[in-house]
């Protein structure tokens, strides 16, 4: 049943796509928040040249103040970059029927399908995802029976430099917080199982009236992502409100994702951000969302918590997180918050007052 219905949506989807939004009826897409274009504001997403020997500091003050930014000199060698987008082009491009073929599972983690969040919008987003946790083998063999081996070749090649850049980007952001990697020790001894995500943005006919990706923050420590050269990632900051990320040739965005909001115990929020489409350009972004091993518990690091800050929020694993998130989206956050709000400020990621859906 949940299956026939991602699929459903996912041929829907397909017929808004083909079809133009004004010739479909069944649903409108209007209701989704629209973007706050805000051009005037002197407020940029930073950019972080990782190899300035101020990066440290850098990082630490994105990671508090916007909870994203970009980074370029990152290591992750650009071909790589190139053949990860051709790998995705070449995917979405494949006949709905083919790409049916390999569509994620009702209980599944990995699979082509809509945005695991679309169970929480009545509106279609204009998107379709495919999810690879493990392996990509199982699924690349349903989508090219005889020509798969390039694609798993890439991914297996991305996802180990992605680890490298993820495992540099923890000792930056700990370290700002006087917090080494050996003082967290699963960070050096136990490898995470991460999950790539690829997201595809077609040309939209009528953009104001539909959402790519609707707001949402991730449940990671940080997510990498790669975006192709057309704008459509949004972040939101308190007091500025929706920022365009622009695309910078050969630059990575992170973001601070909902563990590591647990882990900093509030000091680094997670970002609240969305992917608006574009009228007459197809938009690619590959998103590596960086966790913990999934038995470990994460909860706010001993050394950030005394009695004048206590832990804000309780252990909770990644698995369990994502269980919750599925279940409680937006609120995830606050469920496994144990104080209220301190001194009059409310939990950064409470989003008060920011429409999600
Ligand atoms: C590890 C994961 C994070 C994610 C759920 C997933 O199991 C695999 C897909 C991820 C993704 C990517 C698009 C946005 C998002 C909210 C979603 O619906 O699927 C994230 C999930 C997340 O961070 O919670
Ligand atoms: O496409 C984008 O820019 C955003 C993708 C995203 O937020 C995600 O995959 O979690
Ligand atoms: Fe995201």
């Amino acid at each position: 049943m949940a299956q026939w219905k991602d699929t459903a949506r996912v041929l829907e989807f397909s017929a808004f796509a083909r079809k133009g939004i004004e010739k479909v009826k069944v649903r409108g897409l209007g209701d989704h928040e629209l973007p706050s274009h805000n051009s005037s504001t002197p407020d940029q997403v930073p950019v972080i040249n990782l190899e300035d020997p101020n990066a440290m500091k850098l990082v630490g003050h994105a990671c508090k103040t916007w909870g994203v930014f970009q980074v370029t000199n990152h290591g992750v060698p650009t071909n790589l970059l190139q053949q990860m987008e051709a790998a995705g082009r070449k995917l979405f491009a494949l006949p709905m029927q083919q790409k049916l073929k390999a569509a994620r599972s009702p209980n599944g983690v990995s699979g082509y399908g809509v945005a695991r969040i679309s169970a929480f919008f009545p509106k279609l987003m204009w998107s379709e995802g495919f999810t690879i946790v493990g392996s990509p083998y199982e699924h690349a063999r349903k989508l090219w029976p005889n020509r798969y081996s390039r694609f798993c070749d890439v991914i297996e090649e991305y996802k180990e430099e992605m680890n490298k850049l993820a495992q540099k980007l923890m000792s930056l952001m700990l370290g700002s917080l006087g917090v080494t990697m050996e003082d967290v020790k699963w960070a050096t001894t136990q490898r995470s199982c991460p999950a790539l995500q690829l997201n595809s943005y077609p040309a939209c006919p009528d953009p104001d009236r539909a959402m790519g990706l609707a707001a949402h923050t991730d449940s990671t420590l940080l997510t990498i992502l790669h975006q192709n050269n057309t704008s459509g990632l949004q972040a939101h900051k308190e007091g500025t409100g929706w920022v365009t990320v622009p695309p910078i040739p050969g630059a990575l965005v992170i973001n601070v994702g909902d563990l590591l909001h647990i882990l900093s115990n509030g000091l680094y929020p997670s970002v609240l951000h969305r992917a608006m489409v574009n009228r007459t350009q197809h938009r690619l972004s590959v998103a590596y969302l960086y966790g913990p091993p999934s038995n470990v518990e994460i909860s706010p690091l001993s050394k950030l918590t005394d009695q004048v800050h206590p832990p804000l929020y309780r252990a909770v694993t990644w698995s369990e997180y994502l269980g919750t998130k599925a279940k409680h989206f937006n609120k995830a956050l606050s469920s496994v918050r144990l104080c209220g709000p301190l001194n009059g400020f409310a939990d950064t990621n409470d989003h008060n007052g920011v429409r999600v859906g």
